[in-house]
């Protein structure tokens, strides 16, 4: 069997004289270059991605390179597959496990020139503070570029937005690599080119100023938030007389305005889901089933070609972002996506590859006694940035609100985020704060969203010191002075740990996450450090310090 390590494909060229090249020469270089090996153990032969469209240009560049490496000489063979034969359990068995990547890009991208964007649209990215790719942007940028489905996976805070922003950029609207001057492309530019999806309207707002960030002010209308929430007439009217071509919403709203013969998205080239574990869930499943069957179905589509989302999948570019991938999310992947890739930073793996046991970096067999917690642990596994510092402190159910206030004096938190599970309870923890001085808000789904924006302006200009909430704000939001995030009641389960932990430590940033619990639940902490495969240690706060009180005897080292 070979091994996840064995077979990941290794990073060739590094020691490749890059620096001494011109730009000019090092992109061409990038661009003849970009190529995936594979390293199997012996017995199984060596793996390329040639079937991945990476092939082509690879093997026009080297064909005569008598020094090409002799793992490059064989081609991928993957298991015999059907695609679509996916279990009534939904569980596909793969007969070998032959897992792909890259660490790919001949070298680590140390600008987002390098990786042969067009430069409107680096000098774009400049101007607003990002000069370095992430290892994530690193990865997805190129793969997406070359037109393959991805799901894209990588911890909270690593900069998955931009992962997919840009290639979309680089595609779709003035920054292009089409001129903006082309008029047979300006009287097509009616069409919606690509639709971005997201789980909350926060989040949805958060994702179009980062659009409009890059696009600049004059092309802001290049895109148009649609979420729910906001007056729908007025999105109506926006979407007629600015003309996007890339809409962000939550599935409620575009599914509303396309079924309203509003919205055309049948020449659309980019389904981006972001957040999709949350997207598969039961609450969206009418709304996303519209948006799968509509977006990228061009009207001259072969009428007798299968209908249903499987149906489009050759007429769109499908991108699904999350940082917890469980089996659900490669199932539906698999079904949606043409030949799709799961793509980390610095390593590309086909979907074809992934199994239910071990999706991300777990080799362990899953016994059917364990299976669910496995499941749990696959989905979660990487989803953490690796600076965090996580603790638990028990606490009586009424002391909860006043160790919270002691916790964030004991780390000097400037800005925290505190998570309860139901919104009747918000009210009151907010109360009790206030009372003992400290400025507090409560953020919900029930607040409308004018609300919800203006607590979220003073929370992230700092008018706010603890954020009150629920599960509402644990996916996505990026607030990167959030220093400290506090579960006032325990997450349902590891997924939903990792996303409100992710709030906190954004792009390499410092940050802890604390966990208040009852003695009875502390065995669900000793749960979620196996699942997250993360030290958790006890805490309390006396004289204004966190004070650590268990020593860990098997550390979890990630
Ligand atoms: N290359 C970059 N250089 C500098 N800052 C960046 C870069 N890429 C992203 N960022 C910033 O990092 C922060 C986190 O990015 P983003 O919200 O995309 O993370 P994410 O991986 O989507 O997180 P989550 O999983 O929580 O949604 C944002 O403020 C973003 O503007």
């Amino acid at each position: 069997m070979p091994t996840l390590a064995a077979s990941r494909l290794l990073l060739v060229g590094e020691s490749f004289p890059f620096q001494k090249l011109s730009h000019v020469s090092r992109t061409a270089w990038l661009h003849r270059s970009i190529r995936f090996l594979s390293r199997v153990e012996r017995d199984h032969g060596p793996l390329t991605l040639t079937n991945l469209g990476f092939k082509s240009e690879f093997e026009t560049t080297d064909k005569n390179n008598t020094q090409k490496p002799k793992q490059m000489s064989s081609p991928v063979e993957f298991p015999n597959r059907k695609r679509n034969a996916v279990g009534s359990k939904g569980i596909k068995a793969v007969g070998t496990k032959k897992l792909l990547g890259i660490e790919s890009a001949p070298f680590s991208a140390k600008s987002f020139s390098e990786l042969g964007l067009p430069p409107p649209l680096i000098e774009r990215l400049a101007t607003e503070g990002f000069a370095v790719p992430t290892d994530v942007q690193s990865t997805a940028i190129p793969t997406i570029l070359k037109n393959h489905d991805v799901v894209i996976q990588s911890y909270t805070g690593s900069g998955k937005t931009l992962a997919y922003l840009v290639p979309i950029l680089c595609e779709v609207g003035p920054l292009g690599k089409k001129p903006s001057d082309d008029n047979s492309k300006s009287v097509k530019k009616m069409e919606i080119e690509a639709v971005i999806v997201a789980p909350s309207r926060e989040l949805g707002m958060q994702i179009v100023r980062e659009f409009e960030k890059i696009l600049g002010p004059i092309n802001k209308k290049v895109v148009q938030q649609l979420v729910g929430g906001a007056n729908r007439s007025r999105q109506e009217e926006a979407l007629k007389k600015n003309k996007p071509a890339i809409i962000v919403g939550t599935p409620g709203r575009i599914a509303e305005i396309s079924a309203a013969g509003k919205l055309h998205t049948h020449g659309c080239r980019f389904l981006v889901l972001d957040e999709v574990d949350e997207l598969l869930s039961f609450n969206f499943r009418e709304d996303m089933h519209r948006i799968l069957e509509h977006v990228g179905r061009r009207s001259g589509a072969d009428p007798h070609a299968p209908k249903g989302p499987l149906a489009r999948r050759a007429e769109r570019q499908t991108i699904m972002v999350s940082a917890t991938v469980p089996f659900s999310v490669i199932r539906a992947a698999r079904s949606w996506g043409h030949d799709p890739l799961l793509v980390q930073a610095k390593k590309v793996i086909s979907l074809e590859s992934v199994l239910p046991s071990g999706p991300v970096n777990l080799t362990e067999p899953t016994s059917s006694s364990s299976s669910n917690s496995n499941l749990q642990a696959q989905a979660t596994v990487e989803s953490l940035p690796p600076s965090l510092k996580h603790y638990y402190c028990v606490t009586k159910l009424q002391h909860k609100v006043d160790t919270l206030r002691r916790c964030v004096h004991a780390l000097d938190a400037k800005s925290v985020i505190a998570f309860m599970n139901h919104t009747k309870q918000l009210k009151d923890a907010v109360f009790k704060l206030e009372a003992r001085g400290m400025n507090a808000a409560e953020l919900h789904g029930d607040l409308g969203k004018l609300g919800r924006s203006t607590i979220l302006k003073k929370f992230k200009n700092g008018e706010v010191r603890v954020l009150v909430t629920n599960e509402l704000s644990a996916r996505g939001l990026d607030v990167a002075e959030c220093d400290l995030v506090v579960n006032l009641d325990l997450p349902t389960d590891s997924i939903h740990y990792a996303h409100r932990a992710g709030r906190t430590g954004r792009l390499g940033r410092k940050g802890t996450v604390v966990t208040m619990c009852e003695e009875p639940e502390v065995f669900v902490v000793k749960k979620l450090q196996k699942q997250l495969g993360i030290p958790i240690p006890a805490c309390e706060f006396k004289e204004s310090q966190l004070v650590v009180t268990e020593e860990l005897k098997n550390p979890v080292v990630r």
